[in-house]
């Protein structure tokens, strides 16, 4: 088994990390957030959404946070644009990267952006249309890829068809999301191959959220496909409001000690990484969602 012998993450704690978070978050400690996740050393992160704040209240702070940050030239900043109105209040603050966000499920599809799964392509395309006219580059978010909280399991048919449909707007990149982290294995690396048919190995990533506890066997069975991008929250952050009863995104510190440890390389120093958990954890009064970082912080403890 050949694995990639070189990772590239991107962190969304601060979008999907913290979109679902209840209690208020101010715009400063998502700044300083972005800003010790790009000194741990990551080059992708995922900053916030240009959504209706009635739906997602924790994100209205977009134009604060992407104006209050200190950019680094090789960091790409990337956020989420449903719509063109989005698209237009994103674009005054300069995101590198667009992620227009569509889902295999119909039933998620309406619940979580209110419209049909071909409905939100009409509605994505002058989007990326627009994106690629300002020389911002675009990703498309494929949720439900393998289960979905409304209709079951997704077959890797309607993957493929969603892939598609994102391919034939111009959607540059796409992320196969297990939004409800129910996937095992071999269900995910079939609704990756479902997406490779309209996609090359690298415009994939994989984006595993860790309800059930396999986000780690699955970013493995991923990379036995050959992916080398992947999505992940420090600490474990996050969960979509839409997607009840899922827990957060597999915590990058776990994914970044699943790759050292099988000699991959990522840029990502776990230690300071661990720290930017920390302190968004402490932020939010509670533990690290992420193994490696309890038991990294024990260590630094006792020692
Ligand atoms: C998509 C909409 C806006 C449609 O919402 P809608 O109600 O159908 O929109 P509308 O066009 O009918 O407009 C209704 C109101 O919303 C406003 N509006 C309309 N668009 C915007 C906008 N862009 N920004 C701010 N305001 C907006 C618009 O101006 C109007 O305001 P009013 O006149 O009532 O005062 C809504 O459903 C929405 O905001 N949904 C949020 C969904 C969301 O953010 N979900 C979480 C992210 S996806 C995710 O987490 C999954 C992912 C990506 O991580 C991958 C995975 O794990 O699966």
């Amino acid at each position: 088994m050949k694995l990639p012998s070189l990772v590239k993450l991107v962190d969304v704690g601060p979008r999907d990390g913290l979109q679902n978070e209840k209690q208020p978050v101010a715009a400063a400690v998502k700044i300083e957030l972005v800003h010790r996740l790009q000194a741990a050393g990551l080059k992708e992160i995922e900053v916030t959404s240009y959504v209706s704040p009635k739906w997602v209240p924790q994100m209205a702070d977009n134009h604060e946070v992407m104006s209050g940050m200190q950019r680094q030239s090789d960091v790409r900043y990337s956020v989420l644009t449903p719509n063109l109105k989005g698209f237009e209040s994103a674009l005054l603050d300069k995101p590198d990267e667009i992620v227009v966000f569509g889902a295999a499920s119909e039933a998620f599809s309406q619940k979580n952006i209110n419209c049909s799964i071909a409905e939100s392509i009409e509605r994505f395309a002058p989007v990326v249309e627009a994106a690629k006219a300002a020389g911002i580059a675009v990703r498309g978010a494929m949720s439900c890829t393998v289960g979905c909280p409304y209709e079951g399991d997704i077959a890797p048919e309607r993957v493929a068809y969603l892939a598609g449909l994102m391919k034939g707007i111009g959607v540059q990149r796409v992320d196969v999301a297990d939004t409800i982290g129910v996937g095992t294995p071999r269900r995910v690396q079939a609704a990756i191959e479902a997406t490779l048919k309209h996609y090359s190995l690298d415009d994939v990533s994989g984006h595993f959220h860790d309800t059930y506890g396999q986000a780690l066997s699955n970013t493995l069975a991923a990379l036995e496909l050959g992916v080398w991008n992947f999505q992940s929250s420090v600490a474990g952050l996050g969960g979509c409001p839409y997607a009840k009863g899922a827990t957060g995104n597999v915590a990058t510190e776990d994914v970044v000690y699943l790759l050292h440890g099988l000699g991959i390389e990522t840029g990502i120093d776990l230690d300071a990484l661990v720290d930017a958990g920390s302190y968004i954890s402490e932020q939010l009064g509670r533990p690290s969602g992420s193994r490696v970082a309890r038991a990294l912080l024990a260590k630094r403890a006792t020692s």
